[in-house]
């Protein structure tokens, strides 16, 4: 691609998501250039969506989108859209900042059904909604402070208040130090970053990430959902995001809406949809993140227990954030006696313990009543369950 030709579907890309400059002049501001800025706390941020539907024409026939969505993104809340590719998460974020208009059904920002706005209201409302990218769609031609300014510029903001705004912003992402930086010699979390200052530049109530961090890896990944999550909780900002990772959604969602093929699958606190998923696509999601049964013990467990021979019994313990009840290594043991950790692992999500232990037990030992150990106070698991016998002892191999 050209650079030019780049430039050019970067700003068109830019005009869509923010404003375009005829508009601004037009358009009255939902909070006018005097009070716009990344230090005013969103007051509000709540997004419904009321049986929406989105039908795209094509030649083999309609695609049905999205069938049908009705539910409720709290103001000030991470609001985790997970699915398989085609499952409708881009169709249904771009509802939002009406990107894409749904076929039928209403989105509703903060009480206002956006389908009703007219072109200056909805200019208006793409100030209050930032949005950043896979790619970062930033301008390359521009250095990193000329891109976060140019929704404040666009906006009418005079050039003294661009400036501080832009300081704090590029402070606020941690890049100080790359005002006259293009895009080009940034690496893709710092390019990230430039994406948030941008979004953020207009004050808004609502950030729409979309796979905002697919093109980064681990490390940079977990920065940004760092960031993310500050600015959630520093500026109260509904952040609403897509992604293909459950990871993704386990560090930082408050709820999560799993679709599957345009339809909600499973939505909920993201703790229990984690411990006690319902739907095929959310355990299939999920699959990943789980300690299962490593290879080596899985070639040698047997479903039946050995007639003769040293074998061990293996057990899963599964905890899936109910109750506060954690693993108490100590209960275990006591219940389990001579009992070996062999994998596993326990995450924590929104403060409710998640996980699997693997344990091995010697096979002559009489186990106990395992549904009693799940039960009332002295419960030391959510579900315990005898996944096989591996003959002779695991560590003989
Ligand atoms: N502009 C369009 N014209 C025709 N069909 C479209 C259009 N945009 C999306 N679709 C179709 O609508 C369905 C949902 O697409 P969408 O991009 O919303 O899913 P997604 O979950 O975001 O997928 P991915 O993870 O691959 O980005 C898919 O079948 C897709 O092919």
């Amino acid at each position: 691609m050209s650079s030019s030709f780049a430039l050019r579907r970067s700003l068109d890309h830019l005009a869509e998501v923010f404003v375009d400059a005829d508009d601004a002049s037009a358009a009255p501001a939902a909070s006018g250039p005097g009070e716009v800025g990344p230090q005013a706390a969103a007051a509000g941020g709540a997004v419904s969506f009321r049986k929406v539907s989105k039908f795209y024409p094509s030649s083999g026939g309609a695609v049905h989108a999205l069938a049908d969505i009705s539910l409720e993104v709290p103001a000030g809340s991470i609001f985790g859209i997970i699915g398989r590719s085609g499952a409708g998460k881009s169709s249904l974020l771009r509802t939002i900042n009406r990107l894409e208009k749904p076929s039928s059904g209403q989105v509703i920002v903060d009480g206002v059904d956006i389908g009703t706005l007219g072109e200056a209201e909805l200019v208006a409302l793409r100030r209050r909604i930032g949005m950043i990218f896979q790619h970062f769609n930033l301008l390359s031609a521009k250095t990193v402070y000329e891109n976060v300014a140019l929704p404040l510029q666009v906006a009418g903001v005079p050039r003294a208040e661009v400036t501080r705004r832009v300081n704090e912003l590029l402070a606020l992402v941690g890049l100080q130090d790359k005002h006259h930086v293009r895009p080009a010699r940034l690496s893709g979390g710092q390019k990230q970053r430039v994406g948030i200052a941008r979004a953020l530049a207009t004050g808004p109530e609502i950030l729409l990430c979309d796979e905002a961090t697919s093109a980064l890896d681990p490390e940079t990944t977990q920065s940004i959902l760092q960031l993310l999550r500050d600015i959630n909780r520093r500026l109260g900002i509904t952040v609403i995001l897509i992604t293909h990772e459950m990871s993704v959604i386990r560090e930082i969602a408050d709820q999560v809406l799993v679709l599957e093929q345009g339809r909600i699958a499973e939505l909920g606190a993201v703790w229990k949809v984690f411990g006690a998923p319902q739907h095929e696509a959310t355990r299939a999601l999920l699959a990943p993140l789980q300690h299962g049964l490593p290879d080596d013990l899985q070639t040698r467990l047997v479903k039946e227990a050995p007639q003769a021979g040293r074998y061990e019994q293996i057990l899963q313990l599964s905890y899936s954030g109910e109750g506060g009840l954690e693993p108490d290594l100590v209960r275990i043991g006591q219940a389990l006696p001579g009992v070996r950790l062999l994998h596993g692992g326990v995450d924590r999500i929104q403060g409710h313990a998640h996980g699997r232990l693997l344990l091995a037990v010697d096979g002559a030992a009489v186990l106990p009543d395992l549904h009693a150990l799940t039960q009332g106070a002295g419960a030391i698991a959510h579900h315990i369950e005898v996944l096989g016998y591996v003959p002779e002892s695991v560590h003989s191999h």
